[in-house]
């Protein structure tokens, strides 16, 4: 750790940093970074924290006096301002962010990724302090490329479907489909944290991330999550396996996106982190173009890495085809297609993603069979007996 310095040759400080959803998906990866690589300091609030219990104990851990966790809701908890205060940079993750959610419970939707977020811009602001605010691809809805004709060979050209921060459009679907309700409110804090970098100074940065995925990534519905939940793609399709059932395509399973490896990802974090002169006042995509597939070809690809890593045979019929209003219910809809574009975050950060969509699966698919294979195995035979 000793002599670090940041993407301009100058000596990197020590800070504290109050990171809000520390105990979730990317919070996880990210303390854990910041423990195992850096001299700073986490204050980690969260209303969980199984995903970091092992950065919080025991106490003999060499980072035990850089890491503090902070049980707090958010929505309703005086003792945020101080912690904000006590900070130098504040990173805000905390939302409900999952596509089942968003049709189901669309207020809570609304709420956590709105309202709830207003007073740590506003904490920010008039103390003076940096931000990170985690926003989403999804602020950018569905490509031009998607109300072309299906013909069309202008579906081809990167201008109709390339997302780039400071020229693409937004486009959000209806109303009653709420998905949008999600976008829409991340677009809102993200036009609000802009507005108070224009008018009163606030330092921030905004990042837009797309589809990150790796360990830890949700839960295992019946194992660490509810049974009837359900997650975003990965641990869905990871369940699948886990328990021998076919993968469950939603409306044949044609959308596309792009798939980053979570450690490549935080990696960008990192020098967002270290580097504020080069990232404050900015807005990055973090994702892997390269890794673009359909949502039916990450199916197959998972099929067979899982059988590679578990040593199972895959099964005879490995996909099924579900409608969107069985899976998901009532008012449903999808983003097309989702690729970032990168020459914001590479002149800025000189950053790029490294992990090939089969070599994050391997690592990934092994975690999770390492992980549940047993537990879904000791789950299923209780049932069966039963
Ligand atoms: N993972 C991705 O690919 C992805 C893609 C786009 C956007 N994002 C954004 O990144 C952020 C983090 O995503 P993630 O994948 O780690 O999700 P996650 O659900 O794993 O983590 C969010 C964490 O925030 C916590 N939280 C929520 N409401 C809270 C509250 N009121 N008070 C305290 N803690 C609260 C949750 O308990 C959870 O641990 C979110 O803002 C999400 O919208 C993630
Ligand atoms: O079992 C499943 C689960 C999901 N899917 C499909 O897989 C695709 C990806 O679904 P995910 O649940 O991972 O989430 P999405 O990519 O749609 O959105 C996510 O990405 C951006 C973030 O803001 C959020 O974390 C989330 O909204 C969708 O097309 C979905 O319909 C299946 O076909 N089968």
């Amino acid at each position: 750790m000793a002599g670090r310095v940041d993407l301009d040759g100058n000596p990197i400080n020590p800070i504290t940093i109050c990171m809000i959803g520390a105990g979730g998906f990317i919070g996880s990866h990210l303390c854990e970074k910041l423990m195992s690589e850096t001299p700073h300091k986490v204050l980690a609030v969260d209303v969980y924290n199984d995903k970091i219990k092992h950065l919080l104990e025991p106490a003999t851990l060499t980072w035990a006096d850089r890491i503090q966790f902070h049980r707090i809701n958010i929505k309703n908890d005086s003792r945020l301002e101080g912690l904000i205060k006590m900070a130098d940079l504040t990173i805000n993750l905390a939302a409900i962010c999952t596509p089942a959610d968003y049709n189901t419970r669309p207020l809570d939707t609304i709420y956590s990724n709105f309202i709830d977020a207003l007073p740590v811009v506003k904490y920010c602001s008039e103390n003076g302090k940096r931000l990170i605010h985690f926003s989403t691809c999804e602020v950018y809805g569905k490509t031009i490329g998607a109300f072309l004709p299906k013909d069309s060979p202008l579906r081809q050209d990167p201008a109709y479907y390339v997302l780039k921060e400071d020229a693409s459009p937004c486009i959000f679907g209806s109303i009653e489909k709420q998905r949008w309700s999600y976008a829409c409110a991340k677009q809102l804090i993200e036009r609000l944290i802009y507005a108070e970098g224009a008018e009163n100074g606030l330092e921030f940065t905004i990042v837009r991330p797309f589809n990150w995925i790796g360990p830890r990534m949700d839960f295992i519905p019946g194992i660490d999550g509810p049974s009837e939940g359900v997650p975003r793609v990965l641990a869905c399709f990871s369940n699948n396996l886990l328990r021998r059932e076919p993968l469950k395509l939603v409306d044949g399973g044609e959308s596309q996106r792009t798939f980053i490896y979570i450690k490549d990802a935080i990696e960008a974090v990192l020098l967002m982190i270290e580097n504020p002169a080069r990232a404050n006042g900015h807005i990055f995509n973090v994702g892997n173009p390269n890794n673009e597939v359909t949502v039916r070809q990450l199916a197959e690809m998972m099929t067979q890495v899982y059988s590679k890593v578990s040593g199972e045979s895959s099964l005879e019929t490995p996909t099924i085809d579900v409608s969107s209003k069985e899976f998901y219910g009532e008012g449903y809809d999808d983003s097309d297609k989702r690729i970032p574009d990168m020459t914001i975050i590479n002149k800025q950060l000189g950053w790029n993603p490294k992990t090939s969509l089969w070599d994050l699966l391997e690592s990934t698919l092994t975690y999770q069979h390492r992980t549940y294979a047993e537990a879904i195995k000791q789950a299923m035979s209780k049932t069966t007996a039963n």
